[in-house]
């Protein structure tokens, strides 16, 4: 038999975790690579083609992973105003930062240094919110990995935007120059129902309709932010966002701490996607979202990191570990959020959050070669019963040896080919000295 052309041929890998609707796993099976998509995936594949070769015993193959909800260049606000409520960090200390500092600049850098650490711990498509997301789109052009990007529009003056209409109006600049590009993907994000009017939210939300983007917000995250709305409009978050007409199948949810019984319904008919972002949760002590009832529900849930001045890592792999283990303690029950739904929620719920199911978040023939590899030749993560659980409760982010997008290798044996680590550790220190010192 004549040997077909692959541009890539990942071979003898342990285990791959397909993550499709069947969960098909393929055990010491090959992944063949063509035009940036997956031509061939299973046993014996390799056999059938020919093109450069990696082996990869010892290793599991997953999707790339998906960060729902972060803001990238805040990886140099890492660690700051910690140990405070969502209220006091983000009015004592982010803000004050964020309009002292924020420029193209500093985007730019935060991000590489986000990138960065998204790559070498397994992300390839991460939904961003800051400013200057033109920034963010240049980092991700030269690197290659996935962004679905909105610049944050809120109601006062912001690093990006003196007032929500020139927010609205870059959104609408920024989605008309990258739409249909397979990495920077347009998006828009309305921060959060108290720092947007309903006026704002509402002409948020025709952009998003007219031009079919993700309308990316931050809703019902704290006890703070329900008593505000309540008060203010006379509904709670979810009811209130309602009745102003912009809960779609478009929009995406960040946090979602404090939905009630009847808004769980009313996210799960709208077709609304959820970002759970547990370790920001926990640290800026925000409290737990009932991530298993919005499941029961049939909300898609998906996983996000958040900034890293609050959580303060990218790192998925330990975000779904805290996600798997944070909710069976709540509910004293070992059986919630097992290891493949939160691998789930990393994976194929998180690419139906951002609508792009039909391009990556499994590992199937025809989608996006996103492919992540983890080290299994560890003490720490032997033996292997099952291999969702020790991805789940044993590895780390760190432990990710191999990452691939779109059918190129970005991260090979633990070290990130494509962003210099030298350059971004100086980068890094350079704005630590600028910003130490404006507020101890
Ligand atoms: C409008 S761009 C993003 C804006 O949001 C701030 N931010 C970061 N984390 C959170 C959070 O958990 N809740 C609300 N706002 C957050 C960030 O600092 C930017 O100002
Ligand atoms: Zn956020």
């Amino acid at each position: 038999m004549a040997l077909k052309p692959a541009d890539l041929i990942l071979t003898d890998i342990d285990f791959i975790l397909t993550m499709d609707e069947n969960l098909t796993v393929y055990e010491n099976a090959d992944i063949v690579i063509k035009d940036g998509k997956i031509l061939d995936i299973g046993k014996d594949k390799k056999s059938e083609y020919f093109g450069k070769t990696v082996v990869c015993s010892g290793k599991v193959a997953l999707p790339g992973f998906i960060n729902t909800h972060t803001h990238a260049a805040m990886t140099l606000l890492r660690g700051y105003g910690s140990d405070n409520p969502l209220k006091v960090w983000l009015e004592e200390y982010i803000w004050p930062a964020e309009g002292k500092f924020v420029s193209y600049e500093f985007v730019y850098d935060g991000t590489q240094i986000a990138v960065y650490e998204m790559l070498r711990t397994g992300t390839t498509t991460f939904v961003d919110m800051y400013f200057y997301e033109n920034a963010v789109a240049d980092v991700i052009r030269q690197v290659g990995i996935r962004g679905v990007l909105s610049t944050g529009i809120l109601d006062f003056p912001t690093p990006g935007a003196k007032t929500p209409e020139e927010g609205i109006r870059k959104t609408v600049e920024f989605i008309e120059e990258y739409k249909n590009h397979s990495y920077v993907i347009p998006a828009i994000g309305p921060h959060a129902p108290y720092t947007c009017s309903p006026d704002t939210l509402k002409r948020a939300f025709e952009v998003s309709e007219k031009y079919d983007v993700l309308f990316h917000i931050h809703v019902a995250e704290t006890e703070f932010e329900v008593k505000t709305i309540s008060e203010k409009y006379g509904k709670t978050p979810v009811k209130h966002l309602d009745s102003v007409g912009v809960l779609s199948e478009r929009t995406l949810a960040a946090h979602m701490v404090y939905p009630t019984k009847e808004e769980i319904e009313i996210l799960a008919k709208r077709g609304v996607k959820v970002s759970h972002c547990p370790e920001s949760n926990l640290k800026l002590a925000s409290g737990v979202a009932p991530v298993p009832e919005m499941i029961k529900a049939g909300v898609t849930v998906s996983m996000g990191t958040d900034g890293t001045a609050s959580n303060d890592d990218l790192d998925i792999i330990g975000e779904v570990s805290t996600a798997a283990k944070l909710h069976k303690g709540i509910k004293k029950d070992p059986t919630v959020i097992n290891a493949k739904e939160a691998l789930l929620m990393a994976t194929r719920w998180a690419a139906e959050a951002v609508r792009m199911s039909d391009k990556i978040g499994s590992l199937e023939i025809g989608k996006y070669a996103d492919i992540v590899l983890i080290d299994f030749s560890q003490p720490h993560i032997n033996p292997v019963y099952d291999p969702y659980t020790q991805i789940v409760y044993s590895s780390k982010g760190c432990d990710v040896d191999t990452v691939v997008i779109n059918g190129e290798i970005k991260v090979l044996n633990k070290k990130v080919l494509v962003i210099d680590e030298k350059e971004i550790m100086e980068k890094a220190k350079k704005w630590e000295e600028k910003v130490r010192g404006l507020k101890t």
